[in-house]
Parts: C-alpha cells; structure tokens; sequence
C-alpha cells in the first residue's frame, strides 16, 4: 500500500481493528496524563485530582483532619478515592481518544513526507545534492520523474505532471507549469511523474504545507478557542462557589450538631462542580478538528472551525461554486453582418494565449467550424484574463489588438477607440444572459465580430442546500464577475438569497465588509489570488487546495478536494460543535439537581432528616457512593457523543437551544435519579455498603 492511499483510507473510514489500539494507547495515555502539570490546564479536574489525594490521606489515616463518624471510615474513604481516581481518569482517557485520532492521521501524514535530497541549482548553474531539510525560502531546485518534491514552492520552468494523491487522496496527475496561478504551486510531499521541473522553494523547512498538517491534525497548535476559554472560566467560577460553599458546611453541621467527614465534603464538591463538562470539553473541541479534517479540510485553527458555526452570511462565487465551472464555448453568434467563418477566426486568434478553460474551449471550438491561423504566435503576445479587466486577447505585430470578455468591458474597449456599438450586440447579449450563459464579446480593433456563448449547468442538488442554509438561518449571497442579467437567471435557478454581478474583487472585500460591519459572521469560499484578500477579510476563509499560494495562504482553511459546497459542511460541523459543547454543559450542570438531593441527606443524617432521602437510597455511605460513581460513569458514557457530536437538524440557533434545552436539561434532570437509584440497589447487594 503506497503511503497515499493508506492515509485516503484513514480519512475515509477507519479500520475496527485499528481503534482497538487506539484505545489501549488511550488508556496508557490517561495515566500518563495525571501528571499535575497536564491537570493544572483543566481546573475543574485538578479540583478533583487534588481531592483524591486528600481522600487517600484518609483512607490511611482516617483521623487525619479529627474523629470520623461511620462504622468503617476506612474502606469507605477508600472506595470514594477510588471513585475519584476513574473520575480523573475517563476523563483523560475521553482527551487522549480524541487526540488519537488525529496521530493516526497524522502517521499517515509523515509516511507521505520525504526526507529525500535535494537538488539545489547553485548561482552557477550547478546542482549540488543537499538534504531536504537544507532547503530555504528562495532556494531553487530541480526535480525530475520519479523524485518526491522536497518542499513547497512555485514553478519557475518545465512543465510536468505531479502525483499529488499524498495530499488530495486524488491520484490523477496534476499538470504543472509556470505563469498560471494556480498550475505553478507544487506542495513537498508529492511526486513528480514525467519530465523536469525548476521549482523556487517558497517555504522554509518544517513550515510546509504537510508539516502545518501534521502539527494541526495532532493537534500540537491546537489553542484553546475563545468560546473554550470563556467556558473553561466559566466552569471553574461555578467550581469556586462550590467550593465555597462546601467549606461552609463543617461550621454548620457543628452548630446542628450532626459532624461530617472530609471524604463525604469532598464526595459531595465533586458531585456538584461541572465534572462531566469539564472532563469532556476538549475532546470535544479536537474532535471537531478531526471531523473537519474527515472531510479532507485543513483547518488552520480550532478557533475556525468554532466560527463556522456562528456564521450569519456564506458568500460563494459563481462559477464553479454554484455552477458546475467547466464553463464551456457552446456557440459563436456573428453580429454586424460578419460571417460565421470571421467570428470563428477571430475567436481563435483571440484566443490562442489563452489557458483558461474557457479559452481552451473557444480554440476548440473554432478550430471544429475550420479556423486557421495566419500568423505566427511567435510574433504575437497574449493578454492575460484579468478579474479587473474582464477580458483577454492577442496582440499582433502590426498594432492589432484582438480582445474578448465581458460585454460591457469590450464595449468599452470600442468606444476607447471610436469604434461603432449596435443594439444587434446588446440583443444577442441579452438572449444568451437570460439562458443563465455567459455572453463574451469579440472585438478586432474598433470592430465587434460577435459574441461567443460560454455555457455552465447549475450543479444538481445545490439548491436543497440553500434551503437547509435558510432553515439554519444564514443568508447566502452569490458574488460573479458575470454581468447582471445571467446572474439574477443563475441566482434565482439555484436559490440563493441576494446575488451581486459585475464584482471586482475591491467589490469582494467590501461586500465581506459591509456584512461585517452589520455584526454578522462572514464566511467565503475562493480559489484565485484575486480572492485573497477577501478571504484574509472574511471570518472563515475556505480556499481551494488547486487554488493559488497567496488564497491558500490567506485562508483559515484549506479543501484538498477543492470542492467548494463543501463550506456548506463545514458549517454544519461547526455548528454541531458548539451545539455539543452546549448540550453537554446542560446536561452537566442539569445532572447536579439529582446528585444534590441524593447526598444532602448524608450531610444532615446526624440529626436524622431522614425526610429528605427522597430517592429512597439505602444508607448514607450508599447514596455518596452511588452519586460518585454515576458522575465517574457518566464521562466515559457520554465520550461518543462528544466525538461524534450532537445529531445535527437545521434549524435556527433559537430552535436548536429550545430544543436542546428541553432534551439535555430534561434529560439531565431525570436520567441520574434513575441511574443513582440503580447503581444503589446493586452496590448494597453485592454489599458495599
Ligand atoms: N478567459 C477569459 N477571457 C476573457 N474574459 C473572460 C474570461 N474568463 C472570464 N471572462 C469574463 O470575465 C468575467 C469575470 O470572470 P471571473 O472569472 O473573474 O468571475 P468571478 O468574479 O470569479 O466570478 P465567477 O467565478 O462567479 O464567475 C466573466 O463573467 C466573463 O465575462
Ligand atoms: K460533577
Ligand atoms: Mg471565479
């Protein structure tokens, strides 16, 4: 198995026999974990950790802290420092299993890394042979057939084909060459699979694109996010009012009388701070990480993937976002009274310099109606596309300018030079605009020839997501470079909420802007350096991988498909992680009513309310007991639901909290009254207590 594809079938689904050692090392994990620098990270569990050592003091000598009342302190304070012990423990086992995941992925990762040498073209022109990790920012190097690139970097010349299956899982090969955006970026850690490239290395080792993987997916730059952090403080105010509280108690049971034991003070403090959030809320936090990553998106921060679910707006491009993208010359319609075989020329010359799908479409389709050229290339340079100017053309030797693009740019251009414009052109415009084509005009000089037809189909089923966008609540807005009235077709087809033609990419940042400025969470999609800034803008910046360095760079995350809907997941994942962190908040906080009213009667049973025992628990010790290992058990029960996260329903974020509300703090009420009552009757009768 070549190391790609094991890590396509880590991503795509995991092997059973695999998570069996996943768990084993996430139990050894767990132990390792106990050590009180790790502990201090999390203060809830280090309140719990530090119980259990005081717990233990008692059980070996139970007068440490004065007389305990009970028949035999001993083994139940050590039970309860037992308890204790697995509570800490769950809880780094549900982190540890979380984490492991994503060293799996991140093995994978490694295998597909090279430590091969590198060849390095010196001022002279000679190569010499130098190890990978040699290499610097600026550096040039040469690859032939056969060798893995040694680092990230941009094509200076060659061209060849590059096996990229170690980042993509995709194992077509992937044709590079300089000049084009988004053709020259090579990534370190693939293959070159015929001819010869010079490659100017663009980022200094340990920096490249696999290494940033492999240090996300195992989560080495895995900061806390700022919602984690808010819930972290939030959790440990609420462990500090418990713990307040709590040493209260001692002074009021000597005024009533009825003496408690430090191992029942300290039960009941771990009974009531937020044990089961506080145990989960990391894993749950890498684990929406990895499940980005599962989709084969690189996030580049936690903090990201949390924003995804709060976004209010999702702006998408048009072509291939909401349509297919193989936008395609279908047909050429001469205005002005030129003939058919002149459109077609025209449309060929314009044409020839042209990379761009479209343009190879056009030649193609030129070259089918018999176009020739009758000039030498060799004497002609090509006008590159721009996004600013809308077109794009040849210009001849003899001061001929051949252009084609937007209606309204070459329009333009004409007028710039005097030439005629005829209501024949805007008609036919129109016509192909109100199929939802894009209309190219063609221009030779001052002269319009005709407009080619560019043909795109809107992709199936994007119009079901939008809908589910809606439900959610986030407004999608499509953002084209195309003219007004194919945009309005193409917007109204696919159903997005507002659409916005003709934008520059200034128009980009400014629409992200304006949105921003109304409070609202951004989110975009995009692949060309002209995206670049707006991706840098918007809150969560999704870039293609086949997109160019510049957009990868300025994004917060990366999509190896380069499938651009695919924002529309990401979002439903992000969402799905604050719902969970949420849902089990509630649930944690929820579970205390129970555990409360289960150990109250304990605290009071030396003046003999016996009243309060509403549970009906069999003795004192019994019910402590009981409670505690519920709020052990209860972690390692709920480490599921905290990796896979809460079923997701798109519905607004007032729906969902109502619902989850009802269903966790329902649930989180009723649930441990059974539980406790159970885990009662059977520790009385295999006679604990
Ligand atoms: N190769 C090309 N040559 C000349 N003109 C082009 C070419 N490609 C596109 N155009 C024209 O430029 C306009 C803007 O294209 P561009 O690809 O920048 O759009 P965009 O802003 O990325 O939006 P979208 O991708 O949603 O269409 C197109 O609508 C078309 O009229
Ligand atoms: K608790
Ligand atoms: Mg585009």
């Amino acid at each position: 198995m070549t190391p790609s594809t094991k890590l396509r079938q880590e991503r795509k689904h995991k092997p059973k026999a695999k998570s069996a050692g996943l768990y084993k090392r996430a139990f050894q994990q767990a132990f390792v974990k106990l050590h009180p620098r790790n502990m201090l990270k999390n203060p809830v569990m280090f309140v719990v950790w530090l119980g259990t050592i005081i717990t233990a003091l008692v059980t070996i000598a139970p007068n440490l802290f004065g007389a305990t009342p009970g028949d035999n302190p001993r083994l139940f304070n050590g039970l309860i420092t037992l308890i204790l012990f697995f509570t800490i423990v769950f809880a780094n086992f549900a982190e540890a299993v979380a984490e492991g995941r994503g060293k799996a992925q991140a093995d994978a990762l490694r295998s597909a890394k090279s430590d091969a040498k590198a060849k390095k073209l010196l001022a002279d022109g000679s190569i010499q042979e130098v190890s990978s990790t040699a290499l610097r920012r600026g550096d040039q190097i040469k690859v032939i057939a056969g060798d893995v690139i040694p680092a990230d970097g941009e094509v200076i010349k060659g061209v060849a084909s590059v096996d990229e299956s170690a980042i993509t899982g995709e194992s077509a090969p992937v044709l590079k060459e300089p000049g084009s955006d988004i053709a020259s970026s090579v990534t370190g850690g693939t293959r070159i699979t015929s001819d010869e490239l010079i490659i100017r290395v663009t980022a200094d080792p340990g920096q490249g694109f696999i290494d940033r993987m492999i240090g996300l997916v195992e989560g080495a730059s895995r900061s806390k996010t700022p919602n984690e952090i808010a819930l972290t403080v939030l959790l440990a105010v609420l462990t500090q009012v418990f713990l307040v509280v709590i040493a209260t108690l001692p002074t009021v049971s000597v005024y009533i009388n009825s003496p408690i034991s430090i191992a029942v003070l300290i039960a009941l403090l771990v009974a009531l701070i937020p044990t089961t959030i506080g145990g989960l809320l990391s894993a749950i936090g890498i684990a929406g990480m990895d499940r980005v990553a599962q989709f084969n998106v690189i996030a580049t921060s936690g903090r990201a993937v949390e924003a995804c679910g709060d976004i209010n707006t999702l702006i998408l491009d048009k072509t291939g976002t909401i349509t297919l993208g193989n936008r395609l010359a279908e047909e050429f319609i001469p205005v002005n009274g030129h003939s058919m075989e002149k459109v077609a020329k025209v449309a060929l010359e314009s044409s020839i310099f042209d990379e761009t799908p479209e343009g190879k479409s056009i030649v193609k389709l030129a070259e089918k109606l018999g176009a020739k050229l009758d000039f030498d290339p060799k004497q002609a340079e090509g006008i590159e596309f721009s996004a600013k100017t809308r077109m794009s053309g040849t210009d001849l030797a003899n001061e001929v300018q051949i252009r084609k693009g937007a209606v309204d740019a070459i329009k333009g251009f004409v007028r710039s030079r005097n030439g005629k414009l005829t209501s024949e052109l805007d008609i036919t415009f129109e016509r192909i605009s109100r199929l939802g084509g894009t209309p190219l005009a063609l221009c030779k000089n001052d002269e319009i020839y005709g407009v080619i037809y560019l043909k795109d189909i809107i992709k199936p089923g994007i119009r079901e997501r939008f809908d589910q966008m809606r439900r959610m609540g986030i407004k999608t807005i499509m953002l084209t470079g195309d003219n007004r009235i194919t945009a309005s077709v193409i917007a109204e087809e696919a159903g997005v909420d507002d659409f916005i033609a003709e934008a520059t990419p200034e128009d980009k940042i400014e629409v992200i802007r304006t949105e921003q400025a109304q409070g609202k969470l951004v989110a975009m999609t995009g692949d060309g350096t002209n995206d670049a800034p707006a991706l840098a803008q918007a809150n969560v910046g999704v870039a293609m991988n086949t997109g160019t360095q510049a957009a990868k760079e300025a994004a917060n995350m990366v999509d190896l498909d380069s499938d651009p809907t695919k924002l529309i997941d990401i979002v439903t994942i992000g969402k799905q992680l604050l719902i969970t962190r949420g849902a089990l908040t509630t649930f944690s906080v929820a579970n205390d009513i129970a555990k409360y009213f289960a150990i109250l009667p304990a605290i009071f049973a030396g003046i003999g309310v016996g009243t309060l025992n509403i549970m009906g628990l069999a003795s004192t010790q019994s019910a402590v007991l009981s409670a505690l290992i519920y709020n052990a058990l209860v972690i390692p029960a709920l480490i599921p639901l905290a990796l896979t996260g809460v079923k997701f329903r798109p519905l607004t974020a007032d729906q969902l909290l109502q619902r989850n509300i009802f269903i966790y703090g329902l649930g989180g009420v009723l649930i441990p009254f059974f539980a406790i009552k159970i885990i009662d009757v059977l520790i009385v009768s295999i006679g604990l207590a």
